[in-house]
């Protein structure tokens, strides 16, 4: 599966509302709503214009570390990092059907993730990424099959993914994979999704 991470910063000048449309077309599974330089006033609005795209298509819109965004746009779900609110207050907050993710950088991270019941981890960065440059070292391929040995909750794996590298993520192990730069930077983001929809399928 292909999760789509919004950055509007990064859809060259495009609305992001074209760009998601665009990438649930080309087949995404999920779509997470990242956006760190707009107001709150201006992230619920973006965020009801996606959802109700998102809801057409039938796949969960996950609001980026604001979990009181989340509640009030009706979001499927909530991302939050290792220095966002706890995923024990997320879940009170949003309540037991929500879908809540966690960023874990090293195993021990995913082993507690794993055990407070986190719906799936996102195990970050796999490669080092200019989108986001506030890290942890990269993973890289062996640290995705080590998480998969160790962990037995969803992999979803982040950072540097493309087309040309999506195979291999896939066989490391993660479950899905999700991607910023990789759609909203792609000349044609409904192509590139489909491409990277395709690759998926090993
Ligand atoms: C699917 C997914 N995995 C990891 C992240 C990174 O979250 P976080 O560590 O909280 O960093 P920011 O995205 O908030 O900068 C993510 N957003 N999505
Ligand atoms: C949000 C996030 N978390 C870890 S890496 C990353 C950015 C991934 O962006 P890209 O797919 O462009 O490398
Ligand atoms: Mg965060």
């Amino acid at each position: 599966m292909i999760y789509l991470v919004t950055d509007s910063a990064l859809s060259l000048g495009r609305s992001l509302v074209n760009i998601v449309a665009a990438a649930l077309r080309g087949g995404v599974g999920m779509v997470q709503l990242r956006e760190k330089e707009i107001t709150s006033r201006e992230f619920v609005e973006l965020g009801r214009a996606i959802h109700s795209i998102t809801l057409e298509y039938n796949v969960p819109l996950i609001i980026n570390d604001r979990a009181d965004i989340a509640q009030i746009i009706g979001a499927e779900g909530l991302h939050i990092g290792q220095s966002d609110i706890s995923f024990k207050d997320a879940r009170k907050l949003l309540g037991q059907s929500a879908i809540i993710g966690l960023s874990i950088e090293n195993i021990e991270q995913a082993r507690k993730a794993r055990s407070w019941g986190v719906d799936y981890i996102g195990a970050s960065p796999v490669f080092a990424t200019p989108t986001k440059i506030d890290t942890a070292p990269a993973l890289g391929l062996k640290g995705v099959s080590e998480l998969r040995e160790v962990v037995d909750c969803r992999i979803v794996a982040i950072g540097g993914i493309n087309k040309s590298n999506i195979r291999q993520v896939i066989k490391a192990g993660a479950d899905s994979v999700a991607v910023v730069s990789a759609i909203c930077s792609a000349a044609d983001p409904y192509l590139a999704t489909k491409e990277l929809v395709n690759d998926t399928i090993i």
